[in-house]
């Protein structure tokens, strides 16, 4: 078992794998997993409903709160895609040991698919990539450790991740 010090927190854009990768980094440190998205849906309802209900900046509100809770626990925090959106949450980002995961377009296009994400209910693809490419400059920027999910078997990065956690965040 792994005590971490603080929270370790994934970020990138949707596809990239942050939920999945994320559960997954959690059970193998033996630490608790909190995914934001799941957070607010647990206490606000299913986030198309939301962005429905309440608009995108409602959601990015709720997505705020939860994310602020998460990551001041010692635990690995998957986040939504925008959630990086809000100053105040990279404000608390930029004291947290933080992994970015990227995905090329080719490798996302199966993964969204059939998705209810809700900005990409339109234009798929072309809409994943204009906000993956506005996006870009802020991942960058509050990354510590970035890794590519496009080729490479979801254990690997789970493996990368562990390894730098325990070398330099344990
Ligand atoms: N190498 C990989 N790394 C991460 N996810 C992968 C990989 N290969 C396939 N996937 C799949 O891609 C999807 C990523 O979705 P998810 O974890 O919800 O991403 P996010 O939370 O970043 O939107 C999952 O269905 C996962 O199984
Ligand atoms: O990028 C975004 O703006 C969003 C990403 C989603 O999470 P994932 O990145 O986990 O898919 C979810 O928070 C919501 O649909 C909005
Ligand atoms: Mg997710």
């Amino acid at each position: 078992m792994t005590a971490l010090q603080t929270a370790v927190v994934l970020i990138g854009p949707m596809g990239a794998g942050k939920t999945s990768v994320g559960k997954r980094v959690a059970k193998s440190l033996g630490v608790r997993f909190i995914d934001t998205d799941r957070v607010v849906a647990r206490e606000h309802g299913p986030i198309p409903t939301l962005f429905e209900t309440l608009g995108e900046p409602g959601f990015r509100a709720l997505e705020r709160d939860a994310v602020r809770d998460a990551v001041a626990q010692p635990v690995v925090v998957s986040l939504g895609g925008g959630a990086v959106l809000d100053p105040a949450t990279r404000a608390l980002l930029r004291e947290l040991p933080v992994v970015l995961l990227t995905v090329t377009p080719e490798a996302v296009e199966s993964r969204i698919s059939g998705s209810d994400r809700p900005l990409l209910h339109d234009d798929g693809l072309a809409a994943w990539k204009a906000i993956a490419a506005e996006r870009a400059p802020l991942y960058a920027d509050l990354a510590d450790l970035t890794l590519d999910t496009s080729h490479r078997p979801l254990s690997h990065v789970v493996a990368d991740i562990v390894t730098w956690v325990g070398t330099d965040h344990a």
